[in-house]
């Protein structure tokens, strides 16, 4: 038989699939029906402090080649999902992560304390890359304030962490953000890669912009990311030892969550597909890596996990 399940921040998932944070988990409702789907995980809509609308619509927009978005972070705020972390049914097995990003080191700091004090199975994933919020930059391209602000989680939080890191384009980068993060050993995981930030989609029928935030500037995702987030995941996994990598970006099928596993990632996270064919993506998708390790003669993740050759 075939082993999908994953061992990984000492607890077990049944199998390697989960949703992208911000995809099909904003509200309680979805949250659920990810948790009693295929998906081997949870993680929530990264919270802010404060309930947010996030940014004016049109704001999301599929095309052929995956998805454009600039929701704005849009929350039911951090007390809602810190909620549903206290009523979580976690003895199903499947771990909770609970997405912070807070519009300050102050609220992200605040949030990982509020977590802490209440001692729950739940995993923060720090956002580190949302490029959506008018004037705010993207925190994990600032290497400075990204060193400064994982000292403040280290304070903040006594437990296991993870960062969801936006996408690098530069051996130099890569190099500089791993030496930062190999300083916080409780620093369990990243997430690679948040959207392709501040790309443009243009309609050439109406020869306008397809969503209304920032005059048309959106993250990416879907195929357009795919190999941008497995070169993400295939360096960090170099990079980073001692720490898992999830691999997030263009999964569609068994196909995509099989490159991801063979670049390096512990876990695969789904976000565009997701967003479009539900919470039912997880089972086909899982059911075609099952039949595409079948095919090559791997029973279990682990037989071909980071493997993936050079030439
Ligand atoms: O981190 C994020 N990445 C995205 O692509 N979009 C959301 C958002 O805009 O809320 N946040």
């Amino acid at each position: 038989a075939i082993d999908l399940s994953v061992t990984w921040l000492g607890q077990a998932m049944p199998g390697c699939l989960y949703n992208a944070s911000g995809v099909w988990c904003r509200e309680e409702e979805e949250l659920e029906a990810v948790r009693a789907s295929a998906a081997a995980a949870v993680v929530s809509k990264s919270a802010t402090l404060a309930p947010r609308d996030g940014n004016p619509e049109p704001r999301y927009c599929q095309t052929p080649l995956g998805s454009i978005n600039s929701m704005g972070l849009p929350n039911r705020g951090f007390d809602y999902y810190l909620d549903y972390a206290r009523r979580y049914r976690y003895g199903s097995g499947k771990p909770l992560f609970l997405s912070l990003s807070g519009l300050s080191l102050d609220d992200n700091c605040a949030m990982l304390r509020a977590l802490a004090e209440e001692g729950l199975p739940a995993v923060p994933e720090v956002n580190l890359s949302c490029p959506n919020v008018p004037g705010k930059p993207q925190l994990g391209y600032d290497f400075a304030a990204t060193a400064e602000a994982l000292d403040a989680f280290d304070a903040a939080y006594p437990g296991l962490y993870g960062v969801k890191l936006p996408p690098y384009f530069d051996p130099a980068h890569f190099a500089a953000m791993a030496e930062i993060l190999n300083r916080h050993p409780r620093l369990a995981f990243v997430t690679c890669i948040n959207s392709i930030g501040n790309g443009l989609v243009v309609d050439i029928d109406s020869e306008a912009v397809v969503i209304k935030p920032k005059d048309g500037l959106g993250g990416l995702g879907g195929d357009y990311v795919l190999p941008t987030a497995l070169a993400n995941v295939r360096e960090f996994y170099r990079l980073l030892p001692g720490k898992d990598v999830v691999g997030c970006g263009g999964v569609k099928s068994g196909r995509e969550a099989f490159m991801h596993i063979l670049a390096g990632a512990r876990a695969v996270q789904v976000g565009t597909c997701l967003y479009h064919e539900g919470p039912g993506a997880f089972a086909r998708i899982s059911s075609e890596l099952a039949v595409l390790m079948r095919a090559k003669g791997y029973r279990s993740l682990d037989a071909f996990r980071g493997k993936l050759r050079t030439l």
